[in-house]
């Protein structure tokens, strides 16, 4: 766990960049640091790796203080990412990865599998480990910036607004590689993003700031969009956070009606799409058992009859669900 007690960041120009911050970082979970521009995200997470000094206060990893031994050592064990990656111009991808297992001495054998390793780990083909930076889209300078961070094996990750720079389709798919390689490794990740949106997908927990560096909320995403503290979470947390509640809330008996016999369906189980007037339809977003209420709903707006398709794991149609049963599922 990280600890922060009453911690206090004072610039010398006198900016209170960080206001008595206390919270817990739980072990092995991501939590996310959210809030508007200014509000002390960068500071309160660069003072883990005691890239900036706190003025006062204390932090703490598993009990104790990160001030207690040296700063290098401390960095050491905490990976570190940001946005651009941060990567190495002159480096090549591998060399890159390599940065951390060189410095601490490990073997060259060693230190070039871990590096190959982690390059198929965080998705990038290894065909690519002897290319330079620039050679790279953003998104695998990402990638690369990922597995550098995670070549000592660190127990603690930081990650500063690591997607910010990339598309938005790079983006979300960076986001679901972290989601699972974080699956894998359950390293303890404190992430900032002033994206209430990538905060709410990513987050075990999710710590909102307010402008001053003082803390607004600390709660799992659930938890704030269902109840918020006060109006300024309200507002952050954005008009719609009813419906993207419905992401965190999985019914496990939807009572799912037989496949109509509009529903076209191929000789494999899998459905094709919907019959009318000696058409085929599109069939729309499918579901799965087990997928959210908002999956659920998805599927059955995007549906040109308004019956949404469950499938099994083989992709096989199981059932139906229109909107009548959804609301009924829907109803407080
Ligand atoms: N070196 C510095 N000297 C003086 N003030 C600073 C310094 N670095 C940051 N600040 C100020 O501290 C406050 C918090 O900055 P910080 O970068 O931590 O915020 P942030 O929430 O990460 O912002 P953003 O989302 O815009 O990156 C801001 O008012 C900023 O101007």
């Amino acid at each position: 766990m990280i600890e922060f007690e009453d911690v206090t960041k004072r610039y010398p120009d006198g900016t209170v960049a960080v206001d008595k911050l206390s919270l817990r970082i739980p072990s092995n979970e991501i939590t996310v640091f959210v809030g508007p521009s200014g509000c002390g995200k960068t500071t309160s997470l660069r003072m883990i790796n005691r890239t900036i000094e706190r003025t006062s206060g204390r932090i703490s990893i598993d009990g104790e203080d990160i001030n207690a031994g040296d700063p290098v050592t401390l960095r050491r064990g905490i990976g570190y990412v940001i946005q651009h990656a941060g990567l190495f111009p002159h480096k090549t991808v591998v060399d890159n990865v390599a940065t951390v297992p060189k410095l601490l001495g490990w073997d060259k054998k060693k230190t070039r599998a871990t590096a190959m390793e982690l390059l198929e780990r965080v998705g990038l083909d290894v065909k690519l480990a002897e290319r330079y930076p620039a050679q790279l889209s953003g998104g695998q300078q990402q990638r690369v910036g990922v597995a550098r961070a995670l070549a000592a094996d660190p127990k603690i990750m930081l990650m500063d607004e690591p997607f910010s720079a990339v598309d938005p389709i790079v983006r979300h798919q960076l986001q679901e590689e972290l989601l699972r390689l974080q699956r894998d490794i359950g390293k303890t990740i404190v992430f900032v993003t002033h994206d209430i949106d990538e905060a709410i997908k990513l987050g075990d927990n999710v710590a909102v700031l307010r402008v001053g560096g003082t803390l607004a909320q600390f709660a799992p995403p659930a938890e704030l969009l269902a109840h918020p503290d006060d109006d300024f979470v309200e507002s952050f947390v954005g008009q719609d956070r009813g419906y993207r509640a419905l992401t965190f809330l999985k019914p496990d008996d939807l009572s799912l009606a037989p496949l109509p016999p509009e529903l076209s369906v191929g000789d494999d189980g899998r459905p094709l799409g919907w019959k009318s007037n000696g058409e085929l339809l599109p069939l729309g977003a499918v579901f799965q058992r087990g997928d959210s209420l908002r999956a659920t709903m998805d599927s059955v707006l995007t549906s040109p009859v308004g019956q949404g398709v469950c499938v099994d794991e083989a992709g096989k149609a199981i059932g139906v669900i229109d909107y009548i049963t959804l609301a009924e599922v829907l109803r407080p």
